[in-house]
C-alpha cells in the first residue's frame, strides 16, 4: 500500500487551521509586554514560559505561524501556479513564446536572491506586500524550468498525441494530460519552494528585512533567541522546532500527494513472506531446467496475487522452446523472474531454476547481476526504446563487453564490428558509429541481439522479439536468431503470440493461461493433435482450417484475484463438466514429455 503520512498532513492541517484561526483563540495577548517577569519558567497559565519582554512564548509562535506561513505559502502558491503556466507554455508552444519566458528565466536567476531581498526591501520597505512578490519572483524560475522540462519530456509521448488525434484543443491536452502528469515533479518542488520560502522568511525576519518587530514571526523569534541562548536556550528551542517539523511535514505532505497522484510511482513492495525453501539437487537433466515457478505481486489494497504458478519446463542446449498464451497469462512475468529483474512490487516465493547445473532463484543480487549478459541474456519487444538513444550502437555493444570482462582486455572494437556483421549488419564498421535513431526497426532489433550473443551466453529469452517489426523483417530476425542458436548452441526461450512463427521455429511449446502452463509437449505433437481445449482454441484461432474463418476464443482470461475454484479456463470451456469446476486440475502426462492440465483430454483426441 502507499503509506500516506498522515501525521505529516494531520500536521500541515493543524498549522494552518491554528494560523487562521488564532485570532479567535483563547491565546494571550502575543504584544503583552511584562519587563518584570522576563525569562519567566513554562507554567500552567503560560505553557512555553515568557519572552525577554515577559510576553507569552506560545502566544508568539501560535501568531508567528500565522505570518510565516502566510507569507511561505503565498508565495509559493503564486510562484508554482504563475511559474507554471509559462513553462507549460514555454515546452508546448515552442518557438518565440519559448525563446522570451526562457531567457527571462535566466534574468531572474542572475540575481542572488538576498540581493534582490536587499534592493527590494530598499526599494518598497520590509513587510507582507514586499516579502510576498519577492519569494514569488525567487522561486519563478526553478518551477517554469520544471514544468518546461516535464513538458518538453511528455509532449510527444504517444498518449498525448492520441489526445490531439481524438481532436482536443490545446487548453484541453494542456490542461487534461499533460498537467496531471507533470504534478509529480511540480509538487515536489512546491513542498521544496514552501520549506524554502519558510526558511527565507524567518532568515529575512532575523537579519530584519523581513516583517518588522514586535509583528511575531518565528524568524524573529529565532533573531531574539540566539541573544539569549546561552541564559534562556528554551527560547531558541521552540520556534526552531516548530520551523523543522514544519518543513518536514510539507515535505512528506507533498511527497505523499505525489505518489497518490501516480500509480506507478512508488510500486507496492512485497513482503517477502519466507525465504525460498532449500533447493532440491539439481537435475541436470538439460540445459536450462525450471520447477515449480510462482511469482507473487502485491497489489494497491494490501493483498497478493499470483500471475505465476508452478510453471515448470526444460530447455535443451540448441533447443526452442515456445512460452505462449492469451495477454496477461504470465509469459513475460516467466522470463523477468528467470533474469531477477521482477518489478518491485514482484517477487519469487517458489520454486527453482537450474541453469548449467546453477541454481538461479537462491542468487543474491550480485551473483544475479553478473550472470545476466553472461549467462541468461534477454531480447525485449521494442528495439527502439531498449537502445539508449545517447551512445553509437558500438559502444553499447562494446560496453556489454567490458561489463562482464573488464580490465585490460584486448582491444574490443574488433570484436563489436564482427558481432555486427554476425548479426547481418551490413558495413559494420561504419554501422557501429551510428545512432540508434539512424537504424530501421530491424537493424536496430539485429543490434539487441548482438548484443545478447556478446558474451555468448548459455540461455537467451526472447520476449516477442518480431511484435513491433514487419512482416518480412519479422522472418529474417527469426532466421538469424535460429542460425545463432544453431551455431553457439544456445537454448532460447521464445516468448510469443504468434502460432504460425512457433510452429516454424520452436522444438517444444508450453502453453500459459491464467498463470499457470496448461499443456506441453513438443510442437508437433502438440500442433497436430491438442490436449487441451484452450490449446485447440489458441490453434483455431490462429490458423483456422482450409476455407474457415478464424474463430475467435469467447470470454476473458480471469482475473489473478478472481480465479475460478476448479479449471481456471472452465468458464469459457465448451467441456467443462462438474467435475472440472469442483477442484483444480493436476498437470498430468498424456505421452511421454507431453502433459496437459485437462481432466477430460481422452475425449479431445
Ligand atoms: N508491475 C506490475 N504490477 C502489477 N501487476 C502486474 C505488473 N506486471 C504484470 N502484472 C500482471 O501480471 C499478469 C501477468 O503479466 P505478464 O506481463 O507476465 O503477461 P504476458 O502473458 O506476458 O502478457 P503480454 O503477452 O501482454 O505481454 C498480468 O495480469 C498483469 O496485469
Amino acid at each position: 500500500m502507499h503509506r500516506f503520512p498522515w501525521w505529516a498532513a494531520a500536521f500541515v492541517a493543524l498549522n494552518i487551521a491554528v494560523a487562521i484561526l488564532v485570532p479567535w483563540l483563547d491565546l494571550h495577548d502575543p504584544y503583552a509586554i511584562a519587563t518584570t517577569r522576563q525569562f519567566e519558567a513554562p507554567s500552567w497559565t503560560h505553557p512555553l514560559g515568557l519572552d525577554e519582554l515577559g510576553r507569552d512564548v506560545l502566544s508568539r509562535l501560535l501568531w508567528g505561524s500565522r505570518t510565516s506561513l502566510s507569507i511561505a505559502l503565498a508565495a509559493a502558491a503564486f510562484g508554482c501556479i504563475v511559474g507554471v503556466l509559462f513553462g507549460m507554455a514555454g515546452g508546448f508552444l515552442r518557438g518565440a513564446v519559448e525563446t522570451v519566458i526562457l531567457r527571462s528565466t535566466d534574468a531572474l536567476l542572475c540575481f542572488p536572491p538576498l540581493l534582490l531581498a536587499l534592493l527590494a526591501v530598499t526599494l518598497m520597505g520590509v513587510g507582507y506586500s514586499t516579502l510576498i512578490p519577492l519569494m514569488a519572483l525567487v522561486f519563478l524560475p526553478s518551477f517554469i524550468r520544471i514544468a518546461y522540462a516535464s513538458v518538453l519530456s511528455i509532449r510527444s509521448q504517444d498518449y498525448v498525441e492520441a489526445m490531439r488525434v481524438l481532436g482536443a484543443g490545446r487548453v484541453r491536452v494542456l490542461a487534461g494530460t499533460i498537467l496531471p502528469n507533470i504534478a509529480g515533479p511540480v509538487l515536489v518542488q512546491f513542498s521544496l519552494a514552501a520549506s524554502a520560502a519558510i526558511t527565507l522568511e524567518s532568515g529575512l525576519s532575523f537579519i530584519g528585512l523581513g516583517v518588522a518587530p514586535p509583528t511575531p514571526t518565528w524568524g524573529g523569534m529565532i533573531g531574539a533567541g540566539r541573544g539569549v541562548m546561552q541564559n534562556a536556550p528554551l527560547q531558541l528551542l521552540w520556534p526552531c522546532l516548530m520551523l523543522t517539523i514544519t518543513i518536514v511535514s510539507i515535505n512528506m505532505l507533498c511527497d505523499g500527494l505525489r505518489d497518490m497522484l501516480d500509480p506507478q510511482s512508488v510500486p507496492v513492495r512485497l513482503t517477502r513472506r519466507q525465504p525460498l525453501p532449500a533447493a532440491p539437487t539439481a537435475p541436470a537433466m538439460q540445459e536450462f531446467q525450471l520447477d515449480g515457478l510462482d511469482v507473487a505481486i502485491a497489489t494497491p489494497d494490501g493483498r497478493s496475487i499470483m500471475p505465476v504458478q508452478g510453471v515448470s519446463f526444460a530447455v535443451a542446449s540448441g533447443q526452442t522452446l515456445a512460452l505462449v498464451g492469451e495477454s496477461g497469462s504470465g509469459k513475460s512475468m516467466t522470463g523477468l523472474a528467470l533474469t531477477g529483474l521482477l518489478p518491485l512490487n514482484a517477487a519469487v516465493v517458489g520454486g527453482a531454476a537450474w541453469l548449467d547445473g546453477q541454481e538461479l532463484l537462491r542468487e543474491d543480487e550480485t551473483k544475479a547481476r553478473a550472470r545476466r549478459g553472461r549467462d541468461i541474456a534477454m531480447i525485449f519487444q521494442d528495439p527502439a526504446s531498449s537502445l539508449n538513444p545517447l551512445q553509437r550502437v558500438g559502444t553499447q555493444i562494446e560496453e556489454m563487453l567490458r561489463l562482464h570482462d573488464p580490465g585490460d582486455a584486448p582491444p574490443r572494437g574488433p570484436r563489436v564490428i564482427e558481432l555486427l556483421s554476425r548479426v547481418g549488419i551490413p558495413d559494420p564498421a561504419r554501422r557501429a558509429r551510428a545512432w540508434p535513431h539512424e537504424l530501421s526497426g530491424g537493424m536496430r532489433q539485429r543490434v539487441m541481439i548482438a548484443m545478447a550473443i556478446a558474451n555468448r551466453p548459455s540461455l537467451v529469452i526472447a520476449d516477442e522479439p518480431t511484435t513491433a517489426l514487419d512482416v518480412t523483417i519479422q522472418a529474417q530476425i527469426l532466421e538469424l536468431l535460429a542460425e545463432l542458436q544453431r551455431e553457439t548452441g544456445l537454448a532460447l526461450i521464445f516468448i510469443t503470440h504468434n502460432l504460425p512463427v512457433v510452429a516454424e521455429m520452436a522444438d517444444r511449446v508450453a502453453v500459459m493461461y491464467a498463470g499457470q502452463i496448461v499443456e506441453t509437449g513438443a510442437v508437433a505433437e502438440v500442433f497436430a493433435d491438442p490436449r487441451h481445449p484452450y490449446t485447440r482454441a489458441l490453434l483455431a484461432s490462429a490458423a483456422p482450417p482450409e476455407g474457415l474463418a478464424p474463430q475467435g476464443l469467447p470470454g476473458q482470461v480471469p482475473a489473478f484475484n478472481a480465479l475460478p475454484h476448479g479449471c481456471r479456463f472452465a468458464p469459457r470451456c465448451g467441456m467443462r463438466g462438474d467435475a472440472c469446476e469442483a477442484a483444480p486440475p493436476p498437470l498430468v502426462d498424456t505421452a511421454a514429455g507431453w502433459q496437459s492440465r485437462c481432466i477430460r483430454w481422452k475425449e479431445l483426441a
